[in-house]
């Protein structure tokens, strides 16, 4: 584990120091989430090598890293899913892993491979998640309404969840996740299998939620998608931060996708494959 060395935002990483909460004075405002100096081994494996990330509040904030890179272990770590070895992280100003039900009131999740109660209907699993926040039952009735008619799954609201499709898994995950209005969503590859008009959808009730103050944290390996819907973007490979600022700032004048390849090293070669050829 390598908790000494300077990240790329020249955050120490020193685990005492690393764990400090975020300064409201020093940043203008306490940021939405505040990862502080994360780091993750699996056995020999260091999946998280000492990551320190500010997320502005009212941000679209995109996270993109090769396969393996670090980010679904990153994210479950700031979500208070996966326990750190180093490090934490701060919603809007409050520690999750000190104070795990105040941080987790704030946020919603949609965690990677979702594994969900999918003895459940579509309409049961959204009502199960808004009654476990604690929420009235008349208020989650009229949500799980609005946001089964917002995915499109209003016809399949009576479907068990486990013969639902990859991309309604996706959607009901989501629905499940927004049905105590956040003001944090982390969103690990929310648009994988989703279909364009699903996606558009999700889209626009995402831009409409960072419009009113909200803020979205999501991670995707689809650079296009990150340039057209994120303001903010960080770049992750071999577990650390190689880059992160705005999108502009990152992609420096180029294509986000150019950028990040040039970021993660390249391309991989591909000879070897001749074989393919021989058909
Ligand atoms: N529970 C686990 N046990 C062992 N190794 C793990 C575990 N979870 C993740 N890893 C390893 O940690 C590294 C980072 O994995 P992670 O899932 O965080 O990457 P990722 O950036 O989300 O990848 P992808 O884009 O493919 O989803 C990988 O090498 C992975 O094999």
């Amino acid at each position: 584990m390598t908790a000494q060395h300077p990240d790329p935002a020249g955050v120490p990483l020193h685990p005492a120091e690393a764990a400090a909460p975020p300064s409201p004075a020093a940043a203008g405002a306490v940021p939405a989430l505040a990862i502080r100096g994360l780091a993750k081994r699996f056995g020999q494996k260091i999946a998280v090598d000492g990551i320190s990330l500010d997320v502005p509040a009212g941000s679209f904030y995109g996270i993109v890293g090769p396969n393996g890179a670090g980010k679904t272990t990153t994210l479950s770590m700031a979500t208070g899913l996966l326990r750190p070895d180093f490090g934490t992280a701060f919603v809007h100003g409050i520690d999750v892993w000190a104070h795990p039900l105040e941080a987790k009131k704030l946020m919603g999740v949609l965690p990677d491979g979702v594994r969900l109660f999918d003895r459940l209907t579509g309409e049961q699993l959204i009502t199960y998640a808004g009654l476990l926040r604690g929420m009235d039952r008349a208020v989650v009735a009229s949500r799980v309404g609005d946001l089964l008619e917002a995915m499109d799954l209003t016809q399949d609201a009576g479907t068990l969840v486990v013969d639902y499709s990859a991309g309604m898994t996706k959607k009901i995950a989501l629905a499940s996740a927004l049905i105590h209005a956040p003001r944090l969503l982390v969103l690990d590859e929310p648009f994988e299998a989703v279909d364009p008009v699903s996606a558009a959808n999700i889209h626009s009730i995402l831009d409409g939620y960072v419009a009113s103050g909200g803020t979205v944290i999501m991670s995707s390996h689809v650079m296009d998608l990150v340039q057209r819907m994120c303001d903010h973007v960080a770049v992750v490979a071999g577990g650390r931060l190689l880059a992160a600022g705005t999108v502009d700032e990152v992609r420096a004048g180029a294509s986000l996708e150019d950028r990040f390849v040039q970021l993660v090293g390249g391309r991989s070669r591909t000879e070897g494959l001749e074989w393919l050829r021989t058909f």
